[in-house]
């Protein structure tokens, strides 16, 4: 095949290029060229992943697992109508580590769709000939949202909320707001991911650029679900927020009854969609302190041998259960889904949606995506939600959503 030499090339030409540089190049072809581009870092891991989706087209998909291609998802909050889950095919793959590219069988196939990637792929090669210097190129939306609240609004709606929860109308529900940053002179996308790996070893970093929906960068410690190579479904159950910093020792932390009360109601949740679909053989491992950046969090595990048990398609039923869960909506999901929809007074789009890769190497890893940021031309759009119970106090849910902005925060400046 023709453009496998050109790959040849092009693999050698990226060897001996700096890491970020090849990072940022790949955007940039991925923005003249109006494809998705997804870059991921995984928990506790030193090495990058890159996808760039060569159909031009923005896919969306059901989010059952075992039907889709290898690939990286990206899913709304809210999914009414299912099916406004955007994918990202993985036509062409990179590895920093590896340093190695390897194509989709998709490119190797004789449909109409060959000759225009063969061209794309040459072009990708001339790309990397020219020397970058630039800032990193990414997909926009030409408008950021306009209305962002402030503490009033949100203050008000906290209130509004322990009074439903006094009155019986749901036990718990996570009202989020938006704080709008403009960006600094020299901002790059692939310098403030980079940032982003070095700050949060535990999290999932990711950048995920689309046309036509625009560009998400975070930094998310919450795994919605996993299942691996070995056939294992893993999730956690995620609440409770206090400050630490980078000496504080884990098993020092002590939890106020607030927090292991709205802790448990996460688990809670997840043992009742268990029960739904009968499934008994689970393990459960916590609640145990986790950290986030400079925050902590109370974390259970649960994990389930999909083979024992004979439940092949779990990852899938449970997605569907999960999510959004109560660690980002609330509990019961429908009261609390539409006080959120009536009081929020904004359009939570993908964040608390969730992302990441979807069948690749054999494993699918979705994060919930919080601690992350919407990224405009000359500003980024922040999000963060704080856990509401009977007991909650204002000014502290406000607190704890300024403490979660920081985590990007922290990363623009
Ligand atoms: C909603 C967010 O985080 C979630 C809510 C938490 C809480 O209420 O204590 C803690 C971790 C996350 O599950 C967010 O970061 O925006």
């Amino acid at each position: 095949m023709e453009h496998l030499k050109d790959w040849e090339i092009l693999k050698d030409q990226l060897i001996n290029k700096d890491e970020n540089e090849v990072l940022s190049q790949f955007f940039n072809f991925a923005f003249h060229h109006n494809l998705s581009i997804a870059l991921w870092r995984h928990p506790h891991h030193t090495e990058k992943h890159l996808i760039l989706d060569l159909s031009g087209a923005i896919n969306y998909v059901k989010a059952d697992l075992e039907e889709l291609d290898d690939g990286f998802i990206l899913s709304p909050f809210s999914d009414e109508g299912e099916g406004r889950n955007i994918f990202i095919h993985n036509h062409l793959y990179y590895n920093t580590e590896k340093k190695a590219l390897k194509t989709s069988p998709y490119l190797n196939s004789e449909d109409n769709n060959h000759l225009k990637l063969e061209k794309l792929l040459a072009n990708l090669g001339a790309t990397f000939n020219q020397p970058n210097g630039k800032k990193t190129a990414f997909h926009t939306l030409k408008n950021s949202p306009v209305s962002v609240d402030g503490k009033s609004h949100y203050l008000g709606m906290v209130q509004k909320a322990i009074e439903a929860i006094k009155a019986g109308k749901f036990n718990k529900v996570v009202p989020a707001r938006q704080q709008k940053v403009t960006l600094k002179a020299g901002f790059d996308l692939i310098e403030t991911f980079e940032k982003s790996c070095q700050l949060y070893p535990n999290a999932l970093v990711s950048v995920v650029s689309v046309p036509g929906i625009g560009t998400w960068l975070g930094a998310t410690p919450e795994e919605l679900i996993s299942f691996d190579r070995s056939k294992i479904f893993r999730t956690v159950a995620l609440a409770g927020t206090q400050k630490i910093n980078d000496e504080s020792d884990l098993m020092e932390v002590a939890w106020r009854q607030k927090e292991i009360e709205e802790q448990a109601m996460v688990s809670r949740y997840i043992i009742n969609c268990f029960k739904k679909i009968r499934l008994r053989e689970f393990e459960e491992k916590g609640p145990r302190t986790a950290r986030a950046g400079e925050l902590a969090h109370l974390k259970t595990d649960f994990l389930v041998d999909t083979v024992a048990t004979n439940f092949p398609q779990l990852a899938t039923v449970m997605l569907k259960l999960l999510h959004p869960t109560s660690a980002v909506c609330g509990m019961p999901k429908e009261p609390a889904r539409q006080f959120l929809l009536d009081n929020e007074n904004f359009d939570r789009s993908f964040f608390s949606g969730f992302l990441g890769p979807v069948n690749m190497f054999e494993e699918t890893h979705l994060f919930v995506n919080i601690r992350c940021m919407q990224l405009f031309a000359t500003e980024a759009i922040l999000y963060a939600g704080a856990g509401v119970t009977a007991i909650s106090d204002v000014e502290k849910e406000w607190e704890e959503t300024n403490l979660k902005q920081q985590t990007m925060l922290k990363v623009l400046s």
